[in-house]
């Protein structure tokens, strides 16, 4: 659809674009990013035709753009610029219909009424068919910015040039407004090409990404590839985090704030632990990143509150996750802050231990009744009957974790748990062969995300060489005081 080869150009005297060369397919929602100064909108300007380009070429459906007239280019080419709002007084409605200009025909001009319905449908479009009589000078930056997207898109354009298009527009109109101009690309095959500031919006929305650096292109790519940490630190010059969308597999960056580094390292420890017939509480000074299967904050998050809270054998509930809440708030502890897990080990049996490398640590707390254990090999055996028995593994972390991390601690954490089944014989009551666990585990890795970094935790690592040694301890521990309870 449009073509931009070896294109160079600026302003008089200042070669802004060197050497710029891309492509854009019929149908895609293209963004062009670049920190400010990059030569974002210099790129559009020329690829709008208001300013000519001093070397190279660009061709709109293989044809040369300075051979199109102004008509033949506003009706194939909209342009929606930041300044858009700098308007003359006219209504809403006159605003709008400006955007059908070039698809008038004749020398009177008359307004049909194919003209009237594409302008009240892309008000409808653009929710600004309420206020269609109201002067346009009246209007906040955002209903502007939402006139002259109506204005543009009245236009029919085939290509759809926009200069940071969400300036102005609040939450629900900047998704409102991008998730158009995705069903325009998909529905009519429009051609978006969009200056983003916002790197999430265009991980999330773009199908290709082109981000500008000094006036060249650094990369022209997936956003998976382009909003990739060490390119957008060396470009942006500022500290970044990419993640994972929730829902969607677009990618994500945050940024980190100063007051992060500032953080005193702290220890979680048996000082922050309260243990009552009720609850075992883990308190700490400030968020931990986590990564859990509790019935509370399950998932990756930040909590503070950690609990393991005591249910009687017979605790039977269809929506454990409200009970679990009311029962928190009545203690006065916020679900949303917190991680919860449930057991029918009495706490008192509860093990913990502290273990320390030169320059990080680690405390576990377990629980374990083993009632309920099973031999993994063997589950289909078993029907879905809970019996109350349940091993709860907290591992708090203080140090920083990668990704991986987490998930080996994961791991390693298990095999150290099923050493420790193996070594005290606890036997599947069904099969009669050694149990691996039981049916209802939890696991909870805890990280203050500061001090040493732990890029790994398979066995032979540092951080796994302590949380094997720990959790086989506390494995062991809890298990022979829930089993001595039961012989008195
Ligand atoms: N009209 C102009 N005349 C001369 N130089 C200009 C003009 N407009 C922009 N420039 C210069 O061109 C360079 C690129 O500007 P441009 O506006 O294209 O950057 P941008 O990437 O869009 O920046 P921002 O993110 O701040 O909007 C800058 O150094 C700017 O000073």
């Amino acid at each position: 659809m449009l073509s931009v080869r070896q294109v160079s150009g600026g302003y008089a005297g200042n070669v802004v674009l060197r050497d710029i060369s891309f492509d854009v397919k019929k149908g895609e929602l293209f963004g062009i990013l670049g920190p400010n100064g990059s030569g974002k909108t210099t790129l559009l300007k020329m690829l709008s035709g208001i300013l000519p380009i001093q070397s190279g070429e660009i061709m709109i459906s293989g044809q040369k753009l300075q051979l199109f007239s102004t008509k033949q280019l506003a009706k194939m080419v909209a342009v929606l610029s930041q300044h858009s709002s700098q308007s003359f007084s006219y209504t809403v409605k006159e605003t709008v219909s400006l955007g059908r200009y070039a698809h008038q025909k004749g020398f009177f001009q008359t307004w049909s009424k194919e003209d009237e319905d594409i302008v009240q449908r892309v008000m409808n479009q653009t929710g600004i068919s309420s206020f269609k009589d109201k002067n346009i000078q009246e209007l906040s930056g955002g209903e502007k910015q939402r006139v002259f997207l109506a204005q543009a898109l009245a236009q029919e354009p085939e290509i759809f040039l926009l200069d940071e298009p969400t300036n102005h527009l609040d939450l629900s109109y900047q998704k409102e407004l991008l998730d158009l101009l995705k069903k325009w690309t998909t529905d009519n095959k429009l051609t978006v090409i969009s200056i983003f500031h916002d790197l999430n919006l265009a991980g999330l929305y773009c199908d290709r990404l082109l981000l500008l650096d000094k006036g060249g292109v650094n990369i022209n790519h997936i956003p998976n590839e382009v909003l990739r940490e060490e390119r957008i630190r060396d470009v942006y010059h500022t500290e970044i985090q990419k993640h994972p969308h929730p829902k969607v597999a677009c990618p994500q960056m945050v940024l980190l704030p100063n007051s992060y580094e500032e953080v005193k390292n702290i220890e979680i420890n048996e000082s922050m632990l309260m243990i009552d017939n009720e609850i075992i509480k883990l308190s700490s000074p400030m968020p931990l990143r986590t990564m859990s299967s509790g019935v509370m904050g399950a998932g990756t998050g930040w909590y503070q509150t950690f609990i393991n809270r005591h249910v009687d054998k017979t605790y039977n509930c269809s929506d454990h996750r409200m009970e679990m809440a009311l029962f928190l708030r009545s203690k006065g502890i916020e679900p949303s802050e917190t991680v919860g897990m449930m057991t029918a080990v009495f706490l008192e049996d509860v093990a913990c231990h502290l273990i320390k490398q030169d320059d990080f640590s680690i405390f576990v707390v377990i629980t374990a009744g083993v009632g309920n254990a099973i031999d993994a090999s063997k589950s289909e055996l078993h029907s879905l009957e809970l019996i109350p028995g349940t091993i709860n593994t907290w591992i708090f972390v203080n140090g920083e974790l990668t990704e991986e991390a987490f998930i080996q601690s994961i791991m390693t954490a298990t095999e150290a748990k099923v050493k420790a089944l193996h070594d005290l014989d606890v036997l599947d009551p069904v099969t009669g062969t050694l149990a691996t666990g039981t049916s209802t585990d939890s696991i909870l890795i805890a990280a203050t995300q500061i001090g040493k970094k732990l890029e790994f935790a398979g066995t032979i690592t540092p951080l796994g060489k302590l949380i094997s040694n720990a959790v086989y301890k506390c494995t062991t521990e809890a298990i022979q005081k829930s089993k001595k309870r039961k012989q008195i």
